[in-house]
């Protein structure tokens, strides 16, 4: 007899509706987005992030990032006008990297800078989500999604640390972005629909159990699809994949990382 597997049945949505320079209004879900900053190198489309988010935050040195290269992802405007506009809504963390001068500018301007130097145990980024997710209580976990900027490259420590508050937070949508790609949780108590658009994003994909080995997986859209296939780290996981279709269906009975590139900006020769 082989054991009979409960899959869920409730279907998420998804879609990178955020890299578009404005949402259509009939993406579904519709979604408040916040923006959390880190401290890395912003991604180039960062001022279109901060343009959908109704709540911004930086996690403490994310702001130093906000007032030194919003300009230079802005040249032709003016560098102190650029950084009169960025205002974040609050500067959260252990405030070791924020430069003090960065500090004062904010705070004078009305940002609310939550100090928590106390906790040496919890990332910066991790108490940023955590004051999003009391914020938003009210809005329900659902209808909210975290994009987080500067989450992938750099330091390996500081990535993983990104990937486990995704599996911390596993109910609330939280997007890890980069200037190369995207990363997010499709939590197994959901079957997917990922909408793909092909003008900001793929071919480029993968799909990886994090927390633990998965007994069945099954996907459509893919070039190399999972069908009832077993994935765990140290034996098969899903990388380098490539999206075929629009539509991507994902069903597996654990929490899997979808992984999907970012296409780069057209370089001029
Ligand atoms: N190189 C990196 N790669 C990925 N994420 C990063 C990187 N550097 C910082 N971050 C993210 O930005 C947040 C704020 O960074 P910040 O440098 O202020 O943290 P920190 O607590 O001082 O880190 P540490 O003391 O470990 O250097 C971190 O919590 C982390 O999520
Ligand atoms: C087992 C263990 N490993 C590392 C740290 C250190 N640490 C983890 S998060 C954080 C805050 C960074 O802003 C610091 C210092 C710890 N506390 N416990």
């Amino acid at each position: 007899m082989f054991p009979v597997r409960k899959l869920a049945t409730e279907l998420m949505s998804h879609c990178s509706a955020f890299l578009l320079p404005s949402i259509p209004p009939e993406t579904r879900p519709s979604l408040t987005y916040a923006l959390v900053v880190l401290n890395q190198r912003l991604p180039r489309f960062t001022p279109l992030l901060w343009k959908h988010a109704q709540l911004r935050l930086c996690a403490d040195g994310g702001a130093n990032r906000v007032f030194d290269e919003m300009p230079q992802l802005m040249p032709d405007e003016d560098a102190l006008d650029v950084q009169n506009r960025f205002l974040p809504d609050v500067i959260k963390g252990d405030m070791d990297s924020i430069r003090p001068e960065v500090l004062g500018f904010y705070s004078n301007l009305g940002t609310k800078i939550v100090d928590e130097a106390h906790d040496q145990d919890t990332t910066d980024m991790h108490k940023c989500v955590a004051y999003i997710q009391d914020f938003a209580s009210n809005l329900g976990n659902s209808n909210v999604c975290i994009l987080v900027a500067g989450a992938l490259g750099g330091r390996f420590d500081h990535e993983i640390g990104n990937i486990n508050v995704l599996c911390r937070f596993s109910d609330i949508r939280i997007i890890l972005l980069s200037d190369d790609c995207l990363i997010q949780l499709l939590p197994k108590s959901h079957h997917h629909e990922i909408h793909i658009l092909p003008s900001v994003e793929g071919p480029h994909c993968g799909l990886i159990p994090i927390m633990t080995p998965s007994a069945i997986s099954t996907t459509t859209g893919l070039k190399w699809n999972l069908d009832n296939t077993e994935m765990k780290f140290g034996g098969l996981i899903s990388t380098s994949n490539i999206v075929q279709d629009e539509k991507i269906t994902v069903q597996s009975d654990s929490d899997l990382l979808w992984t999907i590139s970012i296409q780069q900006p057209i370089q001029d020769s």
